[in-house]
């Protein structure tokens, strides 16, 4: 790395001055010879403080008052290259430890504070001999493993830069970074422990995204991710909570190679202050990403070298054979999905946003239908762009970030995402000007998944904490390619229901030439990805909250219009920007609507800033016949999608559960 002038020890400032030095011109007619004190009196430079580069060095990085009191008396020596580790103790040490201890050793590595390259004296774990039987001294069990705990996004960059191939700085500051052969999440690799208690909690079979895995097995794909953590000069540790509700936070500790994924959590969990990270104690739950190393395919239940699991009962989840940072964050979902239902909490895939008046919308949708797009609203205070619990007391965000799209990003369209991406960003996977570091947001060269990772205070008008009362409305988007659904209808609770069980998509499948197709998809709850128990359990959740707040339903295409992807063209953000006002204002409430045939989906005849015609979708669509047949073929595909769940009763309440049912395509 160009950076900080690491030269530290080859020469000192004094040596290359005295082999310069030559006598000073004086100008002065008869000046006295001076003395070696006054030689160098200049007043135009002011006196240094220094004798040697070491010592400027040491200048140019000023003393923070640290994080948390470093305990061991002096701590870091100024002036090394190595990033500080302002939070220590002994006690950090010690646990880290016990988080990295392997299964065939008794206790944990031997960790050292700093980077392995600082020359400074570091505190380590002091290791009792006795405690290792001798049969288990191996030669990882000798060396140190120096823990980055909790850097800053400032040294993360430095890290990341120096020993990251495809780390960059951007042109706006950001950190480009590469994820490596995986630009996504891998569903198919994700794991999950079933024990006595998981079996009957969790939902297991046919559509769950929870494919099993036994103790044995995870934890040989932990002691191998372990091993692998172990054997490096470093790992990263970040000690950072879950949720904005104090009552309900949780503490997770993410183990990883990276200073990239390291940053990307820094910025995607909340960020303790210093006093709380003193007093962070063992962590509730605990990632070990070796995602550089692969698993072993010989290991029961892989079919890839991808893994991705997750134990509920040693709460702890590893990470093999994928760099990709949001299998990190979506892990972490998929545990609070499971703990908070526990608490009578509903979390939910949705953005979040909160009005001058108060009032909170939840925006549902898979994947690229528009939850960071809409919920990051100028005119509106952002609570969280992904993850929220919906609680007795209301909303609050599971993050400290948001997770934009980057394709195609526009300054003139997304203002506030555009300037989040700054310093601290991290910016997967795009393509930049080599010279100038200008991105190009078109570019798909790498991915079309390219993502700028930020602290959501880098929204201006983010709300923090990141909390709000009980929402008034719930959108449920669907980026609908056939172009049939209309942008914009009003729901009643069953197709609220109806439609967050199903949880409709339909996105292009690429942009390859002769990929003409829409792909339907549908996920439950809008993330079945990421759900551990039955859809129904949610459904019921968010029916009663929904009902007991008086909370109305919308449904929001984001996709075609005017056609099918091929002829007709997605609908422009700005006209879903104003649909999506009209929800908010209220206006939308008062509208006069009409029933659309088969959906039986409540249109409104206007919304002010949109024109009327793109409102009933046929109107769109010049082939008529075209329309209907797309329409017919999209209704089959949520009728037969819904068959898995009509066996099944949604809460308490049956004669919801049968309204639910009722409220599917009728043809
Ligand atoms: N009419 C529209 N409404 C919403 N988004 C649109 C529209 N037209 C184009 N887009 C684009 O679609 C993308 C929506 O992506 P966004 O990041 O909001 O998805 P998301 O729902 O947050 O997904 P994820 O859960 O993967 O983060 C953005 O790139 C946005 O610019
Ligand atoms: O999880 C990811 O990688 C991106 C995301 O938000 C989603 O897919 O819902
Ligand atoms: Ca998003
Ligand atoms: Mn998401």
């Amino acid at each position: 790395m160009a950076g900080n002038g690491n030269t530290d020890g080859e020469f000192s400032f004094s040596a290359a001055a005295a082999r310069d030095a030559l006598p000073r011109i004086t100008t002065e007619k008869g000046a006295k010879p001076t003395t070696s004190s006054d030689v160098c009196h200049d007043d135009t430079a002011s006196p240094v403080n220094f004798q040697t580069i070491d010592e400027l060095h040491s200048l140019q990085k000023k003393r923070s008052a640290p994080t948390t009191p470093l305990k061991e008396g002096g701590g870091e020596v100024m002036g090394t290259s190595g990033p500080t580790t302002p939070v220590s103790g002994e006690s950090m040490l010690q646990s880290v430890s016990a988080s990295l201890a392997s299964l065939t050793r008794e206790t944990g590595p031997k960790v050292i504070k700093g980077d392995p390259t600082s020359t400074s004296k570091v505190a380590h774990v002091p290791h009792t001999p006795t405690s290792v039987p001798a049969a288990d001294i191996s030669d990882s069990a000798l060396k140190f493993t120096h823990v980055l705990h909790n850097l800053s996004p400032a040294e993360l960059y430095e890290q990341a830069i120096k020993y990251e191939k495809g780390s960059f700085v951007t042109s706006t500051g950001a950190l480009a970074t590469l994820s490596g052969a995986k630009t996504g999440r891998s569903p198919k690799d994700k794991r999950v422990v079933k024990d006595e208690t998981t079996a009957s909690e969790l939902w297991w079979g046919k559509g769950s995204p929870n494919i099993e895995m036994d103790e044995q097995t995870f934890l040989v794909n932990r002691e191998r991710a372990v091993d692998y953590l172990n054997s490096l000069d470093k790992v990263f540790v970040n000690d950072q909570y879950l949720n904005w509700d104090p009552e309900n936070r949780i503490k997770v500790r993410i183990v990883s190679a990276r200073a990239y994924h390291s940053l990307f959590m820094h910025n995607m969990c909340i960020r303790p202050t210093p006093e709380e990270l003193e007093n962070f104690g063992t962590p509730d739950f605990t990632i070990y990403n070796a995602g550089k190393f692969p698993c072993n395919r010989f290991t029961h239940y892989m079919t890839s070298s991808t893994s991705v699991d997750i134990n509920l009962g040693r709460r702890e989840m590893v990470i093999l054979g994928t760099q990709y940072a949001g299998e990190m964050k979506k892990g972490l979902f998929g545990v609070m999905h499971y703990l908070m239902p526990k608490r009578k909490i509903l979390s939910l895939h949705s953005g979040c946003n909160m009005g001058k008046e108060g009032d909170v919308a939840l925006f549902f949708g898979l994947s690229g239908t528009g939850k960071t797009t809409l919920s990051t609203d100028h005119n509106r205070y952002l609570i969280g762009d992904d993850e929220h619990c919906w609680s007795e007391t209301g909303v609050s965000n599971i993050e400290g970030g948001c997770y934009a799209k980057c394709i195609d990003l526009s300054r003139e369209k997304e203002p506030d995402i555009w300037n989040a991406i700054k310093f601290g960003t991290v910016l997967e996977n795009v393509v930049f000007d080599e010279h100038t570091r200008e991105v190009d947001y078109k570019d798909k060269s790498v991915t079309e998944n390219t993502r700028a990772a930020y602290p959501i205070e880098y929204i201006p008008n983010s709300k923090i904490p990141c909390v709000g009362p009980h929402p008034k409305n719930v959108i449920l988007l669907a980026c609908d390619a056939f172009g049939v659904l209309p942008p914009i209808s009003k729901l009643d609770l069953a197709q609220t229901m109806y439609h967050f069980i199903s949880g409709y998509t339909a996105l292009v499948a690429g942009t390859e030439e002769g990929v003409k197709e829409p792909r339907a998809t549908f996920s439950a709850c809008f993330g079945a990805a990421f759900i551990m128990l039955h859809p129904t359990k949610y459904a019921a959740m968010l029916a009663e909250k929904m009902q007991a707040q008086g909370a109305t339903g919308w449904l929001v295409n984001t996709g075609w219009s005017g056609g099918s992807y091929g002829s007709g063209s997605r609908i422009k953000l700005a006209y879903t920007r104003k649909i999506i006002d009209a929800i908010h204002s209220g206006s939308l409430l008062n509208a006069t609507y009409r029933k659309t045939e088969i959906f039986g989906l409540e249109i409104p005849n206007e919304v002010e800033g949109v024109p009327s015609e793109i409102l009933e979708p046929m109107n769109a669509w010049e082939d008529k016949v075209a329309y209907k047949d797309t329409l017919l073929k999209l209704a089959g595909l949520f009728r037969n999608n819904f068959e898995t769940f009509t066996s099944h009763k949604i809460g308490e309440d049956g004669k919801l559960t049968e309204e639910i049912l009722a409220a599917g395509p009728n043809f």
